[in-house]
């Protein structure tokens, strides 16, 4: 599935290197060089350490989540190019930035130089992230979207896994340097994006998009490799002639009509970035670390939950279309609020408040096996159904708006616990797994009652999940104050996810 390949390619930079440095900041060279606060508090032995407290510095957590700050802002003039110069040179250009960015960082000399570095990251990712998700679904056919979807957080895994690995290799070597080749791997997978991005057909919707009418049609025959994609292009062309009337997609979607798609396009990323997992990706390393696992053991669990979370992902490729997706979501958040609760009781009664104490292996092993297992329920549920859900209700009208309320919401909180995090462990301490398992429990309660069914629903036909829904069915039958758009666009059979 030629898709699936542009997927884990194209995905890989934002993934590889937003995760390579939750490993990084747990290395000493690359501490003592940038941080030598932290590395003080760390070898503090007076006695009073406190565990949770180790590795509480708000430069080192603004390293790590500066590159979504930079996401956010960057996404918004993201979507303005991709939309105006088209997929490709998006894709082109983040990977450009993204490559200077890597670069920056492996010469690294002074932490203006690495943050600058991070920044320009950033800048790629929120490109990436734009162009990416919307050249995928208007390549795929439609009856492997949801698929292809599934395989974006697919990738992510994978490069999150990448990084964990790389990390462990470099934290070995020896000389003090390894931090900056694992900073600056990151350049492979920016060199394959950019030069990948050259060679890549453009969409055809891109092409229509852009007035290509005939170019367009070409594409369509030559990607689907057949001559006959009258009706396809017919849908294609519909679908955009119609895009092109909605002057104002975020008035739109303000509409009563579109409520539900409002309120899930930013509940669903908020929520799956309170359910805590950047805890664990991000810091996972350092997280154990604290714990009392060694610097090398902390890497190799980080490596554990890698692989934990890249075959729970598969999982859900197989189990969505087949069981949908409320169960996934439900079953996914009790695991991980046992989970949570679980991890937080074991570090309450050994660490305390006070935060002094450690772990024997036995109980560290056990807090191990609790995070694979909230890390796998996760990986089933709010990871991939994060992405899908939002794009999969939003009629074409409002799609444009909805995506991006979801990118940059997930972006937002994204960086909001990458920077809270160290000093959230150092404050609330093991009530921490606590705060979070509370959203979890919050979440699956929303799901439970606001979030109709949607799998095997065609997305035309969406709006009749909302119309017998016992809740949203009252918005439907709401005044249309704006404009006279309907929740189903005739012409969007195609279903572009943008
Ligand atoms: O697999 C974990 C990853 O999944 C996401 O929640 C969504 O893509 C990321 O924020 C996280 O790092």
């Amino acid at each position: 599935m030629a898709g699936g390949s542009y997927n884990v390619g194209h995905d890989a930079p934002r993934q590889y290197d937003g995760r390579v440095t939750g490993g990084v900041t747990s290395m000493e060279p690359f501490l003592k060089k940038f941080f030598p606060s932290v590395i003080h508090k760390m070898n503090n032995d007076s006695g009073e350490q406190n565990e949770y407290c180790k590795f509480d510095s708000q430069l080192l957590t603004l390293f790590t989540s500066s590159l979504y700050l930079a996401a956010l802002v960057a996404c918004f003039f993201a979507s303005v190019v991709t939309r105006t110069f088209g997929r490709k040179f998006s894709m082109f250009f983040g990977g450009i930035v993204f490559l200077i960015g890597a670069i920056l960082n492996a010469i690294a000399g002074n932490i203006v130089m690495l943050i600058l570095g991070r920044l320009l990251l950033g800048v790629g990712v929120g490109f990436a992230n734009q162009s990416v998700p919307v050249y995928l679904s208007e390549m795929a056919p439609a009856k492997i979207r949801g698929a292809l979807n599934i395989g974006f957080q697919m990738a992510i895994t994978i490069g999150i896994l990448t990084a964990n690995l790389v990390n462990y290799w470099t934290n070995s070597i020896k000389g003090g340097y390894g931090w900056r080749i694992s900073l600056g791997l990151a350049a492979v997978p920016a060199l394959l994006m950019t030069v990948g991005s050259v060679f890549l057909p453009e969409t055809p919707n891109s092409l229509l998009e852009r007035g290509h009418t005939e170019k367009a049609k070409q594409m369509l025959r030559k990607i689907r490799g057949i001559d006959h994609v009258d009706e396809e292009f017919q849908d294609l062309f519909d679908a955009s002639e119609a895009a092109k009337q909605v002057e104002h997609p975020w008035r739109n979607i303000t509409n009563p009509r579109y409520r539900p798609q409002l309120v899930i396009s930013f509940l669903i990323p908020f929520f799956q970035q309170f359910t805590g997992i950047n805890v664990i990706m991000f810091y996972a390393p350092v997280l154990f670390k604290t714990l009392g696992f060694g610097s090398d053991a902390s890497l190799m669990s980080a490596v554990i939950t890698g692989v934990v979370n890249v075959l729970a992902t598969l999982v859900s490729v197989f189990c969505v279309d087949k069981f949908g997706r409320r169960i996934l979501f439900l079953e996914g958040g009790v695991q991980m609020f046992i989970c949570q609760i679980g991890t937080g009781i074991v570090l309450g009664l050994k660490f305390g408040v006070g935060g002094e104490g450690s772990l024997s292996k036995g109980w560290a092993d056990f807090v191990l096996f609790l995070i694979c297992a909230y890390v796998a329920g996760f990986a089933w549920s709010w990871g991939p159904l994060g992405w899908l859900v939002p794009s999969e209700i939003s009629p074409l009208e409002v799609r444009s708006a909805g995506q991006a309320i979801n990118v940059s919401v997930n972006m937002l909180f994204t960086f909001m616990i990458g920077q809270a995090f160290l000093s959230m462990l150092c404050h609330l301490k093991f009530g921490l797994f606590f705060f979070f398992a509370g959203f979890v429990f919050i979440m699956s309660i929303f799901i439970f009652f606001f979030l109709p069914e949607t799998k095997g629903v065609a997305i035309e036909e969406m709006h009749v999940i909302w119309e017998e829904h016992w809740f949203w069915k009252k918005y439907m039958k709401m005044e249309d104050t704006h404009n006279s758009g309907h929740g189903s666009s005739g012409a969007s059979t195609s279903a572009k996810s943008v």
